[in-house]
Parts: structure tokens; sequence; C-alpha cells
């Protein structure tokens, strides 16, 4: 079975969450023999003796050659780590270069987020890694980190590649990396610089094919797409890159579009020995399938490390579920109503996409049915705007741009929204049509809740038809979560 399959049949309860019973512990396939275990950890600068009977240290594991799942410790060992907490700075030291953690610093990522207190010590022991951790939590500034720990810009070379799926978090990505290889305040001289190329769909190849010609850039973050068409015309090699990062790897293996082309990238053009390869989502769907696979396929060494932040709890404690059921006719009442009395900050409000059926029989997409309404009849002062996968490219940018500047919006889109965009201020969402998916519940839902230290509530409520209840309830049950009614 291979990873499209597993991933498409998963379960988040039983493979993400829960110790799984018809995947044992140990388990074998195809002469491969591989331990998945879980247990706490905890590394520390100040301490690194401070070690339960379960716990390891990056050197242990450097010892140990089979893929591991690691665990968020329990909370009595998180209170005991507080006392001792290193800061990001402390973490990084002795790998990544002093500007890039005065940039750091200066950008305000003084604390680590708990993925980055767990994972940056083992990815900076060089091993392959998968990083399972809930949205918002940081993992774009752990693999960033990493990268920027490897990297050498005295070499003219292309040394690190992210991947994502989607032109919009690759621009994200690439502004995080280009804000931290910035020169800091008050440095002086004349050093030579990193520079990080965004090779995104949408993108202006040729003037891509002058500049990799002219000085290769040391980091490309890319989409699939363009980047596998630089390789086949030959513009682009692999061969120096030291860090592939594939940002929603689970998304994107789920592509029917994209997987193929991923599969190539990770195998054909380059070869697991020859870098250090990271996995980052926060859904890894049947991750033991998942870990079976990357040694199996040679996607990654089979040293290869699941470090899963907070697996009892995908999504961020804050976030307040609620839904509301009414009949298809009601549905844009309701949403009105909602917004009206929730005043959000700002909110997304998701729709499905439309069917090919319902297009071919002339019915308006709920893109444009809520976006009418709102402009029609919503009254407040938030902007509303519109992201949507068939607008082209620039419509897309313009909207994010818009939403970027900060004040108030009312974002409606479609699931193309849902994955790795980062709006901190976002306090609501609205499922005006019910997610797919549990995992597509998690991440539309993961859009709230971004400012890791902040205790503010974020609220994401469900508008469902009374037949669709029982889905919503068996998410609830996948995620573990606890959705409250509201009575119309
Ligand atoms: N150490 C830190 N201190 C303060 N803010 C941080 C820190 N690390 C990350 N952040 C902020 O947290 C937010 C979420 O980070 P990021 O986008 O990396 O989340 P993520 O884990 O990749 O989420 P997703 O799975 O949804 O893509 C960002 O606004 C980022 O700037």
């Amino acid at each position: 079975m291979d990873i499209q399959r597993s991933l498409l049949s998963s379960s988040v309860s039983r493979h993400l969450l829960l110790p799984s019973q018809n995947q044992p512990t140990h388990s074998s396939c195809n002469n491969l023999s591989i331990r998945c275990f879980s247990f706490s950890f905890s590394f520390s600068s100040v301490n690194l003796n401070r070690i339960s009977s379960f716990t390891t240290t990056p050197q242990a594991l450097l010892n140990n050659p089979s893929p591991i799942t690691h665990h968020h410790p329990p909370p009595h060992e998180e209170h005991d780590d507080m006392v001792t907490t290193p800061s990001l700075k402390d973490i990084c030291e002795a790998h990544v270069p002093k500007h890039v953690l005065q940039r750091m610093e200066e950008i305000g990522y003084v604390t680590p987020t708990d993925v980055q207190r767990k994972a940056l010590p083992l990815l900076f022991s060089g091993l392959d890694s998968i990083l399972h951790a809930q949205t918002g939590s940081g993992k774009t500034l752990t693999y960033l980190l990493l990268i920027f720990s490897i990297i050498n810009t005295a070499k003219s070379s292309v040394q690190a590649l992210v991947l994502v799926p989607t032109r919009e978090l690759g621009m994200q990505v690439t502004k995080v990396a280009r804000m931290l290889a910035a020169k800091p305040a008050g440095v002086e001289g004349e050093q030579k610089s990193c520079t990080i190329m965004a090779l995104l769909d949408g993108g202006t190849l040729r003037r891509h094919k002058s500049w990799l010609k002219a000085e290769p850039p040391t980091i490309v973050v890319a989409t699939v797409a363009s980047l596998g068409q630089m390789l086949e015309r030959q513009f682009f090699v692999l061969e120096s890159v030291r860090v592939l990062v594939v940002d929603e790897v689970d998304f994107i293996f789920n592509s029917s579009k994209q997987t193929s082309s991923l599969r190539k990238l990770l195998n054909s053009y380059s070869s697991c020995n020859n870098r250090q390869t990271v996995f980052a989502s926060a859904s890894i769907p049947q991750h033991r399938r998942f870990l079976h696979d990357c040694v199996q396929q040679k996607w990654t060494k089979s040293d290869v490390v699941h470090i899963h932040v907070s697996p009892v709890e995908p999504m961020p404690s804050r976030l307040i579920h609620r839904f509301i059921i009414c009949n298809t006719k009601r549905k844009l009442e309701t949403l009105l109503s909602l917004i009206q009395s929730d005043a959000p900050e700002s909110g997304i409000i998701f729709v499905g996409e439309q069917s090919e059926k319902s297009k071919k029989a002339g019915n308006a997409p709920s893109t444009s049915l809520v976006t009418d309404c709102l402009k029609a009849s919503y009254q407040g002062s938030l902007d509303i705007l519109l992201l949507e996968d068939d607008m082209n490219f620039n419509s897309r940018a313009a909207s994010l741009l818009e939403v970027r500047k900060g004040g108030g919006y009312l974002l409606v889109a479609t699931d193309i929204a849902a994955r790795g965009v980062d709006l901190p201020e976002m306090s609501h969402i609205y499922n005006f049509d019910l997610p797919r998916t549990a995992v597509d519940y998690l991440h539309r839902a993961g859009r709230t809740c971004r400012k890791p230290f902040s205790d503010m509530k974020c609220t994401v409520t469900t508008i469902i038809i009374p037949e669709e209840r029982f889905v919503l309830q068996k998410y609830e049950n996948e995620l573990m979560f606890n959705c409250e009614e509201l009575i119309p």
C-alpha cells in the first residue's frame, strides 16, 4: 500500500491520536522492521540530565536507527519544563548564525513554542524528521531555523528547498525566510547575504530562469508544479540541496495533481542520503504507515523520527467549537445573524467547492451566494473579500494583500485558504458548508488561534442541515473535541 492510499483512508483519531488497535507497536513490512513507540522527552540547554525513564536525548536517538514517535510530555512534566525552558536563542546558538538569531529576536521570536523546543535539538542533530504539531504552533520558524543552520552563503548553489502546496503559502514562507535573512539593525559590513527565490505557480518562469543562471539563490521556496517544470527543462538541479522540507506533506501526497511530481522529486532528482529531509503538517493521518513508507520508498533515511507534539490534542485548546442546525434555505440568513451577533474582529467563511453537477445545472456557487448576501445585507464595518481557486493569481494576491493590511474583514473562501495561511488577527471561523473530512475541519479551524502565547479565545461555528449532524459527530470523535449546539 502506498502513502496516497493510506492518507486517503485515514482516520485521525484511530491513527493520529489513539494507540491503534490494528497497528501493532512492533510491526514489519517487506523485511522492514520498525518500532514506533511513544515516550516523553525533554531537552534543556541548562540541564540535559533531567530525564525520566522514557526520556531520551538527541545523541541517544542517533544511536537508535529505528523510526521513532516522540510524544509531547504529560502536563506535570510540562510544568517542570517551564522552570528550565531555554530561550529560542539558547536552543539555536550553537547552530544558527548570529545575524539570523539577532533578526529572530528583532522580529519578536524569543520564547520557543512547544514544537520549537521539542524539535529543534533533534533537527540540529541531523535527523530526518516528521514534524507533526498543531496548526499555528510555529512549524515554519522551526524548519527555517534548521535551514539557516545548514546553508553556507559563501557557496553559490541552491542548498535548501521548501515545497509547499499553494502559491499563497509559498509567499508567506518566503516572507518569513526573507525577514530572517535580512541584515539586523546596526550591523555593518558587506557579508554575502542569503537569497531566497519563490518559485510559485503563477510566477514568471523566464525571470526565474535568468536568475538561476546568473546567481543561484541559496534557498528556494517552490510549489511542486513550478519546480517540476524547472527540473524537467534542466534549468535547475537538486544535487547541491542539503535540506529538503515538504510543508503540508499530507495534503501534497493526497493531491492527485501533485503526488507523482513529489515522488519524483524525493527519489529521482535527489537522494535522501545526500540531504536532510523534513516533512511538516498538523495532520499526518496513519502516521505509522507513513513512517514505513518514508523508509521503504527511500523518501527519508531509515533513522527518521516522528516528532509528535500534543498528540492527544490535535487542535488548540482555546478554540471554542459550536454548531447550529437549520434547513438549506435558511443557511444564509443563519450565517448573517451569527456574524451580526458575534461581531468578529475578523472572520473566514469557508464554503465548499461547487460540484460539476451543480455547475452544469446552472446554479450559482456558494462563494457568490455568500459574498452577494453579505454585500447586500451585512451591517457592520468589516470589508468583504473573496479567495477561491477559480480566481486568477493576481486577484488571489490582491485579496490576501487586503487581508494582511490589517483592519477587520470577512473573507469568503474555499479550502484554498485552509492550509498554512497565517492571519494572526483571525477570531472567528464559519463553516458555511461542512468540511469534507475531519482533517479539513482541523485545518479550517486552525486559521484561528495563531498567536502562540495568547490566551484569546477563538470560535469555529459550523452551519449544518439536520442530516449532517452525524458527520459532524464523527469529526468530533475523530478529533476528540466537543461541539456546543446553538439554538436559533
Ligand atoms: N517562538 C515564537 N514566538 C512568537 N510567535 C511565534 C513563534 N513561532 C511562531 N510564531 C508565530 O506563530 C504563528 C503561527 O506560526 P506558523 O505559521 O509557523 O504555524 P504552523 O505551525 O506552520 O501552522 P499551520 O500548520 O497552520 O501551517 C505565526 O504568526 C508566527 O509568526
